[in-house]
C-alpha cells in the first residue's frame, strides 16, 4: 500500500494517549462513510469525521475536535480511485470523487435503507441506486465573486466556506453551462452592478440557456447593453437580475423561454426550480408511476404537493385527475398556462403547504398524494396525511434525514412501504434523492 501525504508537512509520529487528554496526532482505522461524505473512526473520546478518508483504510490524522485532517495514509483502500477533476479536493461540489462507484453506489443506497430502518421500516424493499451519469446536471447555483484587479470569478464553494474556487472545468455540469462561465465571467467583470459578491443561477431549458443573475449593486443602462450583447454572443435567449431580497426582472431578452416537461411546453420563470438533470427527472417519475396504484378508481384524483412548474404533476395527469399544490405565484402561474394550452388535467393552486397543509376532509378526494417537499422536509403534512388515511402516498425527498422524522407517523398509522428507490441526482455528492411509495 502507498502513503499519500496530504498537507505538505511530513507524517509526524503518532503520540500514545494519555489517560489525562487525546493526543492531537493519532492513527485511526476508518470504519464507515458518514452522512456527510467523510470518513468515521473513534478514538478514546468518541467518533471522529476526517473528510477524504475512505471506509477501511488506516491513517495519520491530526485531531481538530469532532473532525480530523488526514496527514498521511498507512494503509490506502483499494477503493480508492483518481478523481477526474482538477478541482477535487477543493471545490465543495463533489466530497467523493476519490471512490469507486460500485462501493460509493453501495452507501447511498444504505443510506435510505437507514433512514427507512430509522422511520420503523426495516424490512423496505429498497431498489438498487439509479446513478446519473457525469455531466448530466442541467441547473447551476454558482457563487460571483470580484477580485481586487477587477477580475470576476464564477464558481462553486470549497467545502463549509463562502470562498469561491473559480471553475475551469467542471464533471458533474452539462458541457453547454460550463462552457458558458469564461464568457460570463468576462462579461461581468464589466457589469457596474456586481461591486463584489452575486451568485448566477443557469438552466439549461429547451429554448437554451436562462440566467438569472443576482447582484450587490443595481444595473446600470450600460449594464443592460452588455448582458443584451453578451446574450446575443452566447445564444442565451434571456438574462434576469435580481437585487438583494428583490424580485427578479428581465435584463436582456432576445428569444423566447420554453421547456419540455414530460412533452408538454411551459414557460419557466427566470430561476425557476428544475430537477437536478433530465436523467434524474426521468428515474423520479418512472418511480412514482411505478408506485402508484395499479388500479385507480374512475374518478381518482391525485394531489402533487410542492409541485413546482409541474414536473410531476405533467407526468401523473396521464392516470388521474391532479391537483398541484405549489407556494411560488410564478411557478404556479406557468402550470396553469402550459396545462391549458397542452388540455392536459392539471389544476394548479397557490397555497403555502406550511402555513396551510392539506388536512381532513380536503385530502378524501384523493386516491393518491405525491409530496416533493424542499430539503426541510414536510414534518406536518406528513403527519396530517396519516391522520387522514390517504390509501396511496409517495413521497420524494431529498433529504434522507427528514424522509425518517416524516415517515414515522405513517408507520404508526399502519401504512406499508410497496417500494424505494433511491436515484443519484447529484452524482459524487453525499446528497441522495429517492421515492417512497407508502401504502395502506
Ligand atoms: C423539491 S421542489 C419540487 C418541485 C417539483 N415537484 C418538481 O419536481 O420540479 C420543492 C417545491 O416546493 C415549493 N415549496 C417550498 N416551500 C413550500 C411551501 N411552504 N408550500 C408550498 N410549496 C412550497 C418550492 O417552490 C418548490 O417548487
Amino acid at each position: 500500500m502507498t502513503c499519500m501525504p496530504l498537507s505538505s508537512a511530513g507524517p509526524s509520529p503518532a503520540s500514545t494517549p494519555s489517560a489525562a487528554e487525546t493526543p492531537a496526532i493519532l492513527d485511526l482505522t476508518i470504519e464507515a462513510m458518514g452522512a456527510a461524505g467523510d470518513g468515521v473512526a473513534r478514538h478514546a473520546e468518541g467518533q471522529v469525521f476526517l473528510p477524504l478518508a475512505l471506509p477501511g483504510e488506516k491513517v495519520r490524522a491530526r485531531l481538530a475536535g469532532k473532525r480530523a485532517e488526514v496527514e498521511s495514509w498507512l494503509d490506502e483502500s483499494p477503493e480508492r480511485v483518481t478523481p477526474p477533476c482538477r478541482h477535487f479536493p477543493t471545490c465543495g461540489g463533489c466530497v467523493l470523487q476519490h471512490w469507486d462507484l460500485a462501493p460509493y453506489a453501495a452507501w447511498k443506497r444504505g443510506r435510505l435503507v437507514e433512514a427507512l430502518a430509522r422511520a420503523g421500516f426495516p424490512d423496505a424493499p429498497v431498489a438498487p441506486l439509479v446513478m446519473t451519469p457525469p455531466q448530466s446536471r442541467q441547473r447551476a447555483d454558482l457563487g460571483l465573486e470580484r477580485l481586487p484587479d477587477g477580475r470576476v470569478q464564477i464558481g462553486f464553494h470549497q467545502r463549509g466556506t463562502t470562498n469561491l474556487v473559480p471553475m475551469q472545468e467542471c464533471h458533474v455540469l452539462r458541457p453547454e453551462l460550463v462552457a458558458l462561465l469564461a464568457p460570463l465571467a468576462e462579461t461581468l467583470r464589466h457589469l457596474e452592478g456586481l461591486r463584489r459578491l452575486g451568485s448566477a443561477v443557469i438552466n439549461l431549458l429547451a429554448s437554451g440557456p436562462d440566467i438569472l443573475l443576482r447582484t450587490d449593486a443595481p444595473l446600470s443602462m450600460p449594464d443592460r447593453r452588455l448582458l443584451a450583447a453578451f446574450a446575443a454572443d452566447q445564444h442565451v435567449p434571456r438574462v434576469a437580475w435580481a437585487g438583494k431580497g428583490s424580485g427578479a426582472e428581465v435584463a436582456a431578452q432576445l428569444g423566447a423561454v420554453r421547456h419540455l416537461l414530460s412533452g408538454a411546453e411551459v414557460v419557466p420563470a427566470p430561476g425557476a426550480f428544475l430537477q437536478a438533470s433530465a436523467e434524474g427527472e426521468a428515474a423520479i417519475i418512472a418511480a412514482l408511476l411505478e408506485g402508484l396504484p395499479r388500479k385507480l378508481p374512475g374518478r381518482a384524483a391525485i394531489a402533487d404537493l410542492y409541485a413546482g412548474l409541474g414536473t410531476l404533476s405533467i407526468p401523473l395527469a396521464a392516470r388521474a385527475r391532479v391537483t398541484a399544490f405549489e407556494a411560488v405565484p410564478e411557478a404556479v402561474s406557468a402550470l396553469a398556462t402550459a396545462a391549458g394550452k397542452a388540455g392536459l388535467r392539471v389544476k394548479p393552486v397557490r397555497r403555502d403547504l406550511d402555513r396551510q397543509p392539506l388536512a381532513g376532509p380536503e385530502l378524501k378526494e384523493f386516491a393518491a398524494v405525491v409530496l416533493d417537499p424542499p430539503y426541510a422536509g414536510a414534518a406536518e403534512q406528513t403527519a396530517l396525511l396519516a391522520r387522514a388515511g390517504v390509501p396511496s402516498i409517495l413521497y420524494v425527498s431529498c433529504n434522507p434525514v427528514a424522509l425518517a422524522r416524516d415517515a414515522k407517523p405513517l408507520q404508526a398509522a399502519g401504512y406499508r412501504i410497496s417500494a424505494a428507490t433511491p436515484v443519484d441526482q447529484f452524482l459524487w455528492s453525499p446528497h441522495l434523492e429517492s421515492v417512497v411509495a407508502f401504502t395502506r
